[in-house]
């Protein structure tokens, strides 16, 4: 028996597969819980191609919705699209025990708070992931460059499980950046996501370049970013100037590169407009900001979704 924490990940795509490989290789037991490719985890495992090596498992346990555990995570992953509609609190319910610390590895603002209100005992654990990955074919992932996590614990600090859980990751090879202030982190995070996911998907699923090196592109993407800022700082979290500029000139020396959310778009499957774009406009709302940029991005694509009939 492993003294190592139960890890179970709920949402095993690209990132709840890939962290969860670096923790089976941390030592950890680790299971999954599938949806669409429980048939062929469950046969074949899961294959990671990835810079880091083989990093290829077999899941403890396989689980699909709607199964029984016997036992209960020390840590629950969730890894799950932040869509509406998809209730979170009730998907990781079966597997919610007393002690179990619950881990978020999504994009997004605001996303914490129902899983919080649903379980306000469970000590939640919020990070951002900063990598390229997505799922090739069922139960395989590529992984494509980077990796870092920037975690904390929800609403704010650092605690004993999240220096447990940072150091099982840095023994997989990951780095991490523990954080007091993870809300802060999000917001900082969401400098880039919510003026390059949603952009690129109103492109047709531009890549990086493409956005910055069409004419008025990077303006656009300019003025976005400081609308974020500005939103941010109302909510208590004011940002560096120099941030835009940062932004701006990493990316462009980043190879072209799609977001997940253009990913999602170009295969068909719902995007996350809301949790990356609808919370920010919605809070910009709430303090009487106005976020015009934001806001035109935002009515665009809820048309697109309505002709196309998405969410
Ligand atoms: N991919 C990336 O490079 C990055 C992603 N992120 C964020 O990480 C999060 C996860 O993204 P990613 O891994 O790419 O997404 P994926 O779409 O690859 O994975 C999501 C997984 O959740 C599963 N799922 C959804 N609903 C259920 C359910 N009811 N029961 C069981 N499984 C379910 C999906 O199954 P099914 O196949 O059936 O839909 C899928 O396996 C998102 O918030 C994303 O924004 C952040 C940084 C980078
Ligand atoms: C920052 C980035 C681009 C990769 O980590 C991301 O969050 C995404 O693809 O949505």
């Amino acid at each position: 028996m492993s003294s190592k924490p139960d890890i179970l990940i709920v949402g095993a795509g690209a990132i709840g597969s890939f962290y969860g490989a670096i923790l089976k290789k941390a030592g950890c037991s680790v299971s999954t819980v599938l949806r669409s490719e429980y048939e062929a985890v469950k046969a074949n495992g899961i294959r990671i191609n990835s810079p880091l090596g083989d990093l290829s498992y077999r899941p403890d346990h396989v689980y699909k919705d709607g199964d029984k555990p016997e036992t209960t995570p020390d840590y629950l992953i969730l890894c799950v699209k932040v869509l509406p509609g998809v209730d979170r609190a009730a998907l990781v319910r079966p597997w919610m025990g007393e002690n179990t610390r619950l881990v978020l590895i999504e994009n997004g603002l605001d996303i914490e708070r129902e899983l919080a209100d649903a379980y306000p005992d469970n000590p939640i654990i919020s990070c951002l992931a900063f990598i390229a990955a997505s799922r090739t074919e069922p139960g395989v992932v590529e992984h494509k460059a980077y990796g870092k996590l920037v975690m904390g614990r929800y609403p704010k600090g650092i605690d004993d499980d999240c220096r447990e859980l940072s150091q099982l990751f840095m023994d997989g090879g990951i780095n991490i950046d523990l954080t007091e202030e993870v809300v802060g982190e999000r917001w900082r995070k969401c400098l880039w996501n919510t003026p390059f996911n949603p952009l690129s998907v109103i492109a047709n699923g531009a890549d990086t370049k493409t956005i910055l090196e069409t004419e008025g592109g990077e303006e656009l993407i300019r003025a976005m970013i400081r609308e974020v800022m500005d939103v941010a700082a109302a909510e208590g979290y004011p940002m560096d100037e120099k941030l835009i500029d940062q932004n701006i000139e990493g990316t462009r020396k980043m190879p072209p590169y799609k977001n997940s959310m253009a990913l999602d778009y170009l295969n068909g499957r719902p995007i996350e407009r809301e949790a990356v774009l609808g919370n920010v406009v919605a809070i910009a709302q709430r303090h009487g900001l106005p976020v015009p940029h934001l806001n035109t991005v935002l009515v665009t694509l809820k048309m697109r979704a309505n002709l196309e009939d998405r969410n």
